[in-house]
């Protein structure tokens, strides 16, 4: 219930991309200095603009960060965080194939990282999503 008089808090759109390559690695990205959060490590993406799909939000935000290309992008999971700056949903989108090279036009940092990830600190509204990852992994991983 919302208390009255308090005003409604307006979800912000993300568009979320959880680049895997061929050997299973996530790409992880730092959050450029000047936005909050700014050090922290999280996965590309970006606010979806008005008139914008998902998928078009991820490949602009994409070419913009990371100067690669994507094809497709399809939903794989939604979630919510609230941060003291923003309520945000986040559309995390598998993304398994791009063209280009990458290119940190932002001046972040990037890395490829097995789960579970080997950097610190990871945005909180990434690690739900990477709880679900490393869950996945762990139930088609190989019998010994
Ligand atoms: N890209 C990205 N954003 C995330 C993740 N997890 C998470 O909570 N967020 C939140 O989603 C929002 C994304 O906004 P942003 O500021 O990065 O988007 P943007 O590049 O369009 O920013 P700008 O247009 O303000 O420069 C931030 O509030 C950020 O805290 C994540 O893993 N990746």
């Amino acid at each position: 219930m919302t208390a009255v008089g308090a005003p409604v808090r307006k979800h912000t759109e993300v568009a979320v991309g959880i680049l895997i390559r061929a050997d299973d690695a996530l790409l992880l990205s730092t959050r450029p200095e000047g936005k909050p959060y700014a050090g922290y490590w999280e996965f590309p993406g970006g606010k979806i603009e008005a008139g914008e799909s998902v998928e078009q939000a991820l490949r602009r935000e994409l070419e913009e960060e990371l100067g690669i290309t994507i094809s497709g992008a399809e939903v794989w999971k939604v979630t919510e965080h609230d941060y003291p700056h923003a309520l945000v949903r986040l559309h995390w989108c598998k993304v398994h194939a791009w063209k280009g090279e990458f290119e940190m036009r932002e001046g972040q940092a990037m890395c490829w990282q097995q789960l579970p990830l080997d950097v610190t600190p990871v945005l909180p509204g990434a690690l739900p999503v990477l709880a679900w990852l490393a869950d996945e992994r762990a139930s088609t991983a190989p019998a010994r």
